[in-house]
């Protein structure tokens, strides 16, 4: 495996909000200390329940917004906001694709010209020709037409509209792309055909994906590596077959036991998680997930469990067993 091209250790992004009427504030630990690689050629999921952090995590990674504390490094160089040369240099090596291929393109501009603006914007030291010879060949390579280059994007599917957002993303030939659900949006037949062509895409050219999906049945088939979050906070991560097929932790059972699968002889009785998802406003004291687990005790309602070690971690005082 090669070296990571980004290391994060112990990401945080708090959010000061108002509360009540009286002026006081709240934090909102929105990402609560988050540590992981992405690695050249191999795609990192992140998967848990809506408001687990999973948007700002991707936020922290394309650098739209900054930590408020922990560390992490791009290429061996750490990430410090405010030094604006090195910002740019860096912020071009990672990209985004956004879940709605509909908003993210600009209507009035053709695919040629959304293609070309990166580089006329980032490397202007590249001639009008080059630009568009290397815009004209992006389109090949994400499997649309030649004669597509001059049209608008309101004439493509939404599938199209995909293959051009992820073009447009690679046009500054970046190391780390973050794709924040990118196929939900898509009819389930279009979604395997954009998910072959990240595959692809990933292949050619040795990208490390950051791929952002509340459906694990898409993650089970595109990621090498899972984060599993809850309420900010990682519970359980490794090598997706190991978390996949040995899940410990309540929740990533939990997660998985709602996820349907296609072997019979596999499918399992689905875990009904007790409660609502409390607000990241009012983290349980303990082990944040006590409230709803089957197995919680005074020990979990009092502290909060770290992270183990190795290669598949787990934040839990009473794993499971492993069987899935
Ligand atoms: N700017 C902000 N100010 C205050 N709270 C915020 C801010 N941004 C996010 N949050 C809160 O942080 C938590 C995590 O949000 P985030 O958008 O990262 O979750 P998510 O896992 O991406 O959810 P979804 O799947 O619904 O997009 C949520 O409770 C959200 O309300």
């Amino acid at each position: 495996m090669s070296a990571p091209i980004l290391s994060a250790t112990d990401l945080r992004r708090h959010f000061e909000v108002k509360s009540g009427l009286f002026g006081g504030t709240n934090t909102v630990r929105a990402l609560d200390g988050a540590s992981f690689e992405l690695v050249p050629g191999r795609t990192l999921a992140v998967v848990g329940e809506s408001g687990c952090g999973k948007s700002t995590l991707a936020n922290l990674v394309t650098m739209i917004d900054t930590p408020t504390s922990g560390t992490f490094t791009i290429d061996g160089q750490d990430i410090q906001p405010g030094d604006e040369l090195k910002d740019k240099v860096l912020r071009a090596k990672v990209q985004i694709v956004f879940q709605n291929p509909y908003g993210s393109l600009n209507p009035r501009q053709t695919i040629g010209k959304i293609l070309m603006e990166p580089l006329l914007l980032n490397r202007p030291e590249i001639s009008a020709e080059e630009r568009e010879r290397r815009a004209r060949e992006m389109v090949e390579l994400v499997g649309l037409r030649p004669e597509h280059f001059n049209r608008y994007p309101h004439m493509f599917s939404g599938g199209q509209r995909q293959r051009i957002a992820v073009a447009r993303a690679l046009m500054l030939e970046p190391e780390i792309l973050v794709l924040d659900e990118p196929v939900s949006a898509l009819d389930l037949s279009i979604q395997s055909q954009v998910l072959n062509l990240l595959t692809d895409l990933q292949d050619k050219f040795n990208l490390a994906y950051l791929f952002i999906s509340h459906d694990l049945s898409v993650v089970r088939h595109f990621a090498d590596d899972v984060i599993v979050m809850y309420l900010g906070k990682p519970v359980e991560q490794g090598a997706k077959d190991e978390v996949f097929e040995n899940p410990r932790h309540p929740y990533t059972k939990a997660l998985l036991s709602a996820t349907p699968m296609a072997d019979p002889a596999r499918r399992q009785e689905r875990i009904k998680l007790e409660g609502e998802l409390p607000s990241p406003l009012n983290v349980p004291v303990g082990c944040a997930f006590n409230p709803r687990c089957w197995k919680a005790t005074e020990e979990c309602r009092n502290k909060r469990p770290d992270m183990s070690d190795g290669s598949h971690r787990f934040a839990c005082f009473h794993p499971e067993n492993g069987d899935n």
